[in-house]
């Protein structure tokens, strides 16, 4: 008898389900599953068939798409973008190639403190506007899932302004939207002497945001210069009381130990980790905490201390990768970008970094069982590449190598002409 679907994806050349259990931690993350000459079946925005084309079912489909015997995969995750702001900062581009650091650029009122200054005099429509327009691009880079942190407003109005956005953009925009309250991401001029007090006042928002169901997730910037482990621990700790699940800015540009404190919170992910420590590494290694690492802004920051990929696997953690999308030490909202990185700076390997864009991305912000994952019952979030084989799209780099974007079993971008 044959079933009637929406539609079918095929032939498909290589198919990637990353249909395993996750997060996927260690040397787990080298083992690939590719399944060749495979097929997909949709109906109801939900996948309800995939593997080899041999072994599926007669379909009766209203739609046959052809995939050119191209690379399918899950659409990619994408868990830490900084994706609601005001203005931009190209004017620092400038200054970074005079060699002035990112920490002193912030010290001197700019940085991030200068988008906070832009989000606060930039309108909910006209931020909201401009978020709509990043994930579009993101979408037409192969996400279908992405995470957005508030903290350019660091004062109550302005940081429920950028929730707000990121809720309606959840609701307009056909990309899934994790949101994350970052209230503490820099101290700004009118606490330089009291940064408890902005901690304080932004812990006073945990009830408010809770009720209003405006985040999931709490996150800090623990650096020197903005916020040390101790407040970071107290912070957070609050949170964790009030229902949050935590993440953490640690360990970017000094080794302050924010890996291990992130590993001690039972942190979902530990972001950055670009000079985690020795025992730091040890400790993710044997945690739950997803390292989530972002090789792009150690590249636009001109640094050389990316993070240690290879130690991190070797030891036994589970690894995600993210651009970081943000107006300053990231501005690209490209996750392939990002793949590529990871292989020639991180050292990781193709296999690892699928895993780190799907499945291990999706558990790094609580959608394990949502997101990243081809399987029978989850959502058709689905990307048919115009790339031979997976190890093509981080091998040809800075392009992209998108065909064809599935949310929910709707196309929501698709590249003019063939497939290639
Ligand atoms: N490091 C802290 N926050 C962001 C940068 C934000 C900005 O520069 O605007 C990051 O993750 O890199
Ligand atoms: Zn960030």
């Amino acid at each position: 008898m044959e079933t009637s679907v929406d539609f079918v994806i095929h032939p498909i050349g290589q198919l990637l389900t990353m249909d395993k259990p996750g997060p996927v931690k260690g040397r787990e993350m080298q083992n690939l599953e590719v399944v060749e000459n495979a097929l997909v079946a949709v109906k109801d925005g939900k996948i309800v068939w995939a593997g080899p084309e041999k072994e599926a079912p007669e379909f009766e489909a209203s739609q046959r798409i052809n995939a050119g015997g191209k690379l399918v995969t899950p659409g990619l995750v994408e868990p830490h973008t900084h994706l609601v702001f005001g203005g931009s900062r190209e004017h620092e581009m400038t200054l970074k190639q005079k060699g002035v650091p990112y920490l002193d650029i912030l010290k001197q009122g700019g940085g991030i403190l200068s988008t906070v200054k832009a989000t606060r005099e930039t309108s909910e429509e006209e931020l909201l506007q401009k978020a709509l327009f990043h994930l579009d691009r993101m979408a037409m880079h192969g996400i279908t899932t992405v995470e957005a942190k508030s903290g350019y407003g660091m004062d109550r109005e302005t940081e429920l302004k950028q929730l707000q956005v990121v809720k309606k953009a959840n609701e307009s925009h056909p990309l899934d939207l994790v949101s994350t309250f970052l209230g503490a991401h820099a101290i700004t001029r009118e606490y330089q002497d009291n940064p408890d007090a902005l901690l304080d006042e932004m812990a006073d928002m945990f009830e408010e945001i809770k009720e209003k169901n405006l985040a999931e997730f709490v996150d800090i910037f623990c650096e020197t210069g903005v916020f040390t482990l101790e407040q970071s621990r107290r912070y957070l700790s609050k949170a964790r009381e009030k229902g949050f699940s935590v993440k953490i800015h640690a360990d970017e540009i000094d080794p302050l130990g924010g890996t291990e404190l992130a590993v001690e919170l039972g942190a979902v992910s530990g972001d950055h980790l670009a000079v985690a420590s020795e025992e730091g590494i040890r400790r993710l290694a044997e945690s739950n905490t997803i390292g989530v690492l972002l090789p792009g802004t150690t590249f636009y920051l001109g640094k050389d201390d990316y993070a240690p990929a290879r130690k991190m696997i070797e030891a036994g953690a589970a690894i995600a990768l993210s651009t970081d999308f943000n107006p300053g030490s990231c501005v690209t909202e490209n996750l392939q970008l990002i793949m590529s990185l990871a292989a020639l700076k991180l050292k990781m390997t193709p296999e690892e970094i699928w895993h780190a864009v799907t499945i291990n991305a999706a558990y790094a912000i609580n959608r394990g069982n949502e997101a990243g994952v081809i399987a029978k019952g989850r959502k058709a979030d689905i990307v048919i590449w115009d790339a031979p084989n997976y190890l093509y799209v981080p091998y040809h780099y800075g392009v992209n190598h998108v065909h064809t974007v599935f949310k929910d079993g709707q196309i929501i971008f698709e590249r003019g002409g063939l497939i290639g």
